[in-house]
């Protein structure tokens, strides 16, 4: 479980996060959904150890993520932004190495990197360096290394973004499947449809700020829309997170 609590950060004279909190469950995908420049990576950011928060915490299974970033990075399987390959380094390898760092070796490691790469369907890949790799074949690469070793808890940075058809539909299956597993799954977006999609519950921000949070019924019931897209065009207050 992730809680984040009243998450804050500027960056010089830029308030990338001004008031951020929202618990995301076990067993749920939430879905953070923002226009650009709304504060989504920021804050994923900051759950995620890479950057200090100015004010506020955030819990991973109630390890505050300031106080003891360590111990919270090991319950947590991260694809950030930036994917930041190793251009030497093949697919498999990718996922071999950080396994390792995350303390897995032998036969346990061999056989989870097996199992990633016939789950994320890489297997034409899995033995050719990155370099050159497409941007659907990179994705794949970091979510292998992401999910090596089994993290309860799985923070995304726009995984979807730039992937075809296929891959878009792969990413999904997997994220529903770390869902059924029980696992705690925070994805950002800013495309409606993503979210809409996939998540048992959207955090809307907008500005820095969560402006709704809420099941998709919800949302739709307190902006009184019929449509998640209406609902969400009521919420922003622009259309930008309806573009694809
Ligand atoms: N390292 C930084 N230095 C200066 N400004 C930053 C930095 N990181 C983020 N910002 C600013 O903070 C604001 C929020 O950025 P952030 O990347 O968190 O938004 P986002 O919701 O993820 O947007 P997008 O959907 O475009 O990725 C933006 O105005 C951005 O320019």
């Amino acid at each position: 479980m992730i809680e984040a609590r009243n998450l804050h950060k500027r960056f010089g004279a830029v308030t990338a996060v001004e008031d951020v909190s929202f618990t995301a469950r076990d067993g749920v995908i939430t879905g953070l959904l923002g226009p650009n420049g709304a504060g989504k990576t920021t804050t994923l950011r900051m759950l995620y150890t890479l950057v200090r928060p100015d004010g506020g915490t955030a819990l991973v299974d109630g390890v505050d993520v300031v106080q003891q970033p360590e111990q919270a990075r090991r319950a947590l399987g991260v694809l950030p932004d930036a994917r930041g390959l190793y251009p030497r380094l093949t697919a498999r390898e990718h996922a071999r190495y950080y396994g390792e760092l995350h303390g897995l070796s032998g036969a346990a490691l061999d056989s989870r990197v097996d199992e990633l790469i016939e789950l994320l369907d890489m297997k034409d890949i899995a033995d050719r360096r990155t370099e050159g790799f497409s941007q659907g074949q990179r994705v794949k690469v970091a979510l292998a290394r992401a999910l090596v070793h089994g993290p309860r808890n799985v923070l995304l940075d726009e995984p979807t973004n730039g992937l075809d058809v296929m891959s878009t539909r792969a990413v999904r299956t997997l994220l529903r499947r770390l869902k059924a597993e029980g696992r705690c799954v925070v994805f950002s977006s800013h495309v409606m449809q993503e979210v809409a999609a996939l998540c048992d519950r959207i955090v809307v921000v907008a500005h820095g700020r969560v402006v709704a949070d809420g099941t998709p019924d919800e949302l739709r019931a307190r902006t009184g829309k019929d449509s998640l897209e209406e609902a969400f065009v009521a919420t922003i207050g622009s259309e930008q997170g309806l573009m694809q």
